[in-house]
């Protein structure tokens, strides 16, 4: 289990890390989810002893990290700038890796059949193509055999083959018992890959909770509604405080559950067409439960103009 308390890190002006307080659970894969500069980054490179904190605590199994006896035994990390010598054979940056580590040398072959780099372990490291490069990462976290894995947006830049093998991969840790924290600015796709979530902001947490949870509170309240008669409903929805946003057919109302929307269209003589609760995306209820907060609205018009059909489109 990793927990964090109150955890605050500061670069001059800069509060990047803002009084954070969270729990991963083992057995379990837990998203780290915010937009670009919400703090991800520096979050765990607190966790792995990499940076320090300005106040408060965060633990592996309840020890800071440079408390840890064998740390490499303890939590393995694939950070998002990964070294790896390029004239360096995957198999002998993984023993130099073994050798530092006082780690066997015969778990070198084992990581490596485990992330499916068998066949080209003798090839130069340089020559790997990014999917291969986060393999070996993968396999260097794997090393020390650890019961905490944590990964840094590990599928930007790979293709949907790539980005499939990390998800799988990252589930099979999880039903291995580990407890395995990702971070990511793609909401869709830890919505396929997580099934907790830690949401972060400006430094702050805004959320943590199962993703099923954190879907379903945002768009429960979501109603969308076809009627002849909008010009009669809109005003009553106006009236009771629902937030109306039309759509090309019709509207889609939150705040205002779906049977009352029934009964005020019942008092205006409205005829209804649709009365559905909407089953939201991840991308919505991020939105809602972020507010107004423009650096998050930003960061999803970005990215879905920037995502390849089909890994955007996806919804709970
Ligand atoms: N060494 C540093 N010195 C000064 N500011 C820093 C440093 N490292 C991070 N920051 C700032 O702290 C904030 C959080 O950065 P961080 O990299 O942790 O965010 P992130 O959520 O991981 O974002 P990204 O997805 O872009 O990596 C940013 O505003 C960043 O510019």
């Amino acid at each position: 289990m990793i927990e964090a308390q109150s955890l605050t890190k500061r670069y001059g002006d800069k509060l990047a890390v803002d009084d954070l307080s969270f729990t991963v659970e083992t057995g379990r894969v837990t998203g780290f989810l915010g937009p670009n500069g919400a703090g991800k980054s520096t979050t765990m490179r607190m966790m792995l002893g990499l940076d320090n904190p300005t106040g408060g605590v965060v633990t592996i199994g309840g020890k800071r990290y440079s408390e840890l006896h064998h740390p490499l035994r303890t939590v393995g990390a694939l950070l998002e700038a990964r070294w790896v010598h390029p004239n360096r054979s995957a198999r002998a940056h993984l023993a130099w890796m073994a050798k530092s580590n006082k780690i066997s040398p015969k778990r070198v072959d084992e990581v490596l059949d485990i992330v499916g780099l068998s066949e080209v372990a003798n090839k130069r490291a340089g020559g790997f193509s990014l999917g291969m490069s986060q393999r070996l990462g993968i396999a260097g976290a794997l090393l020390g055999d650890p019961e905490v894995l944590l990964f840094d947006e590990p599928v930007n830049g790979l293709d949907p083959e790539g980005i499939l093998w990390i998800r799988k991969f990252m589930q099979r840790l999880a039903d291995e018992g580990r407890t395995v924290f990702v971070s990511s600015h793609l909401l869709s796709e830890m919505a396929l890959t997580a099934t907790n979530l830690v949401v972060i902001g400006k430094g702050k947490l805004i959320s943590q909770s199962t993703t099923e949870e954190f879907v379903a509170r945002a768009t429960d309240s979501t109603v969308k509604v076809r009627s002849p008669h909008l010009d009669r409903l809109r005003p009553a929805l106006d009236r009771v405080g629902a937030t109306v946003t039309p759509t090309d057919d019709g509207l889609l109302v939150a705040g205002v559950a779906g049977e009352k929307i029934g009964e005020l269209a019942m008092e205006n003589q409205a005829t209804l067409h649709e009365l559905a609760p909407q089953q939201g995306s991840l991308e919505q209820a991020f939105m809602q439960i972020t507010g107004d907060s423009v650096e998050y609205h930003a960061d999803l018009e970005t990215e879905s103009a920037e995502q390849p059909a089909g890994h955007a489109a996806v919804t709970n």
